[in-house]
């Protein structure tokens, strides 16, 4: 069946669901889109502030009802509270604030963001996840960058991951780490957008409805700059700290800035910054460059009220590795660049200050 067909008549499934206020979900201004991908439809409600129990069993209904026209397909509907949809006004209901709660089988949660696109955050927070499994600890890998999802390539990974028969996502596994990310579930080409209360609801099922098993380290490849994935994932998930990438370059450490604050507004730890295509390494003398002069980031860092976790030098094997799902601390694992991805993790296992209160968390 047509994608536009099927989720056509998963929409005519859901008159059948009656929602608090009356009417069916079929003519509710909070639907959105229904996206139909080769192994999933996704679909979110949107419901005004302190709705959300009420509409609980909307959801499962709505669940229900789309499954049995998806078939195979996993199918995840996600209720989100924000601007209040047009139509009908409600009136009853408390507020139910969303709250923090762990992730089975996660110990800590480790985001790896930057202020823009482009500066090698994936590539840095899979190697980061590399060298933190180097150092023996259990590692998961989840790519929340849901608009422009690397990890598959990086690590290496093709296929969609196994659906259990209770619904539940068995990640991947490359060189050791879990890996799940939202761009295994969608067509090299397909262009989906994926808007602000679907890929949150994604994010939350990719989180939460995997079986990680038993994780010592969940790393989280955030989306570039600040929106709602990050928001929502901060609200939903106790994150232990956030690395930010940034390249030499004034203007990123600007946009870099941004994102700090907001984190900083969200009261989320920081790790500290890395500081990415640093220095040049000669391919035939081995001989370092700072092409961009040294320090600046230890000083940026330092201006932000950052720790300074280190610096990856730009050399030609990173980008012809990770563009061969080859990442450095694999193909390379003694390498100088490797070299630097275990001296950026060495950094942030003696910086955590989570290891003082969790003594499982102490193998270093
Ligand atoms: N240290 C490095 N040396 C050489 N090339 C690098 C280095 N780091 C990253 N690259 C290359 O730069 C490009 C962008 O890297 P990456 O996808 O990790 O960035 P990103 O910040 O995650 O981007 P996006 O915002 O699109 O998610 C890739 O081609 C990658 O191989």
């Amino acid at each position: 069946m047509a994608d536009l067909e099927l989720a056509a008549r998963i929409k005519s499934a859901l008159a059948a669901v009656e929602i608090p206020g009356g009417g069916d979900l079929a003519g509710y201004g909070g639907l959105s889109e229904i996206i139909v991908t080769p192994s999933a439809v996704a679909f979110a409600i949107a419901v005004a502030p302190g709705m959300e129990a009420a509409f609980g069993p909307a959801r499962e209904q709505a669940q229900q009802a789309a499954q049995t026209v998806a078939g195979t397909r996993k199918v995840m509907v996600s209720l989100t509270a924000g601007k209040p949809p047009a139509g009908p006004k409600f009136s009853h209901g408390s507020p139910v604030p969303a709250g923090k709660t762990a992730v089975p089988g996660i110990k800590r949660i480790i985001a790896v963001g930057s202020g823009k696109g482009g500066v090698g955050k994936s590539t840095v927070a899979v190697n980061i996840a590399l060298a933190l499994a180097a150092e023996g600890l259990k590692i998961g890998m989840l790519d929340a960058d849901l608009y422009g999802p690397s990890i598959p390539k990086l690590l290496g990974i093709e296929g969609r991951p196994a659906i259990r028969e209770d619904g539940i996502f068995t990640p991947h596994e490359a060189f050791g780490i879990k890996a799940m990310s939202i761009g295994s579930m969608l067509n090299p080409d397909q262009a989906v957008v994926w808007r602000g209360p679907m890929a949150t609801s994604a994010l939350r099922q990719l989180l939460r409805e995997t079986d990680w098993g038993d994780i010592d380290v969940l790393v989280i490849d955030l989306p570039p700059g600040t929106g709602d994935i990050h928001i929502s994932l901060f609200q939903q998930a106790e994150v232990d700290g956030v690395v930010i990438v940034s390249t030499p370059q004034q203007l990123a450490l600007i946009d870099a800035k941004k994102a700090i604050d907001m984190l900083h507004r969200l009261n989320v730890p920081l790790f500290g910054l890395v500081e990415n295509m640093s220095y040049f390494i000669a391919p035939d003398t081995g001989t370092r460059y700072d092409i961009f002069g040294s320090g600046g980031a230890e000083a940026a860092a330092a201006d932000l009220g950052l720790r300074f976790l280190g610096a990856v030098p730009l050399v030609m094997s990173i980008r012809e590795g990770s563009d061969a799902g080859l990442p450095p601390m694999v193909s390379q694992p003694d390498g100088p660049e490797a070299q630097a991805f275990r001296a950026i993790a060495r950094t942030i296992l003696a910086n955590d200050p989570a290891r003082q209160r969790s003594p499982e968390f102490s193998k270093s």
